[in-house]
């Protein structure tokens, strides 16, 4: 049980570039595809909301120690899917699990013990709380908050200094230190940002599960962001990554799972993502009526590119992140 005392044992993980492309040589591109080392397997995971279908997923697997960048158009149900495994909604039906041990049917602070956490889309910092007391909630489900730890009061001091120091640690690695004790309503958006991740990771988790971590953080912080994401993946965690910067996921993911409607529709190393049909299709809504055209390198070029620009700055303007380059909008085309 991974713990703020607990041994990290995630740092065996930690696997070289070349090891994790070779990882994926043999996966077959196809959607819910087996991987070679699996953290996190996923079977047949349905949640509607009333009429909808949000999630309905077959079966995924994320591999252990790599970057899987999960991708989909808006209300593909991606968020849905990170909530459903991480304990914040239940599946109508579906069975998930960690290196063999079952996720299902547990609230989240009881997933975060097992090793999987997560962030949120809309940082959840409180505004009211010091920056040090909101890294600190990451330690949720520790002694001090059970019964018999009150009669015991020296185990959730000695947990107390522990959770203290650990917070402290996490702060400095995300360059918060000096906020330590600064409202959490004072920091802008992208230092929110690391927040969450600092208070994610207070569990010593194995896997990492990040919903937009980028959405609406300044270019200057996106990059500084982005190394401490390929820095979880460098002490063997294992990440699942939601972003819309198509740049950003081909910068960082080791593998790409494709949703769309609920389910998942592709897979893939980032690399041969613009030439999948499939990919194209979902993004497009299937209303474009000309062959697609890519260079030797798999780069979209002529209308290809032009359709794939509008996509991104689509995607971009639904996260509110402003586009530099004028592009044509007409919301109808893309499906919208
Ligand atoms: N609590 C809810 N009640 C009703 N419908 C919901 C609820 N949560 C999600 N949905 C619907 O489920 C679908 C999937 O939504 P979800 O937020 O998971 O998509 P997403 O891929 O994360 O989208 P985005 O990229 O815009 O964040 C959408 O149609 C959404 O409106």
């Amino acid at each position: 049980m991974p713990d703020v005392t607990s041994e990290d044992t995630t740092a065996t993980h930690a696997l070289a570039a070349e090891t994790r492309r070779a990882l994926f040589a043999d996966v077959a591109r196809v959607p819910g595809s087996a991987k070679p080392d699996p953290a996190v397997v996923a079977h047949g995971i349905t949640r509607t909301f009333g009429g909808l279908t949000a999630v309905d997923v077959e079966h995924v697997e994320f591999q252990r120690g790599c970057i899987t960048g999960l991708i989909g158009p808006n209300g593909a149900g991606k968020t849905t899917l990170f909530n459903l495994l991480t304990g914040f909604d239940q599946p109508n039906t579906g069975t998930w699990s960690l290196d063999g041990v079952s996720l299902g049917k547990q609230q989240p602070h009881q997933v975060a013990r097992k090793g999987v956490v997560r962030t949120f889309q809309l940082t959840k910092a409180l505004s009211k709380m010091t920056v040090l007391d909101n890294v600190k909630l990451g330690a949720t489900g520790q002694s001090g908050e059970r019964m018999l730890s009150a009669l015991l009061p020296w185990t959730w001091r000695k947990q107390e200094r522990e959770v203290t120091e650990r917070a402290h640690e996490l702060l400095a690695r995300f360059k918060l230190d000096a906020k330590a004790d600064d409202f959490a309503g004072s920091l802008s958006g992208g230092q929110r940002k690391l927040l969450e991740m600092a208070r994610a990771l207070m569990m010593n988790p194995r896997v990492v599960m990040l919903d937009e971590p980028m959405a609406g953080v300044n270019p200057a912080l996106t990059q500084s962001l982005l190394g401490h994401v390929k820095s979880l993946r460098d002490e063997g965690m294992t990440v699942v990554f939601v972003e819309h910067d198509m740049d950003v996921i081909r910068d960082i993911s080791d593998w790409v799972v494709v949703m769309a409607q609920g389910s998942i529709i592709a897979e893939g190393p980032p690399e041969e993502l613009s030439s999948n049909q499939a990919v194209v299709d979902a993004y497009l809504g299937g209303h474009h009526d000309q062959a697609l055209e890519f260079d030797d390198e798999g780069n979209p070029v002529g209308e290809t590119a032009v359709m794939v620009k509008q996509m991104e700055h689509d995607m971009n303007a639904s996260e509110g992140i402003p586009d530099p380059a004028p592009t044509a909008t007409n919301d109808k085309e893309v499906g919208r």
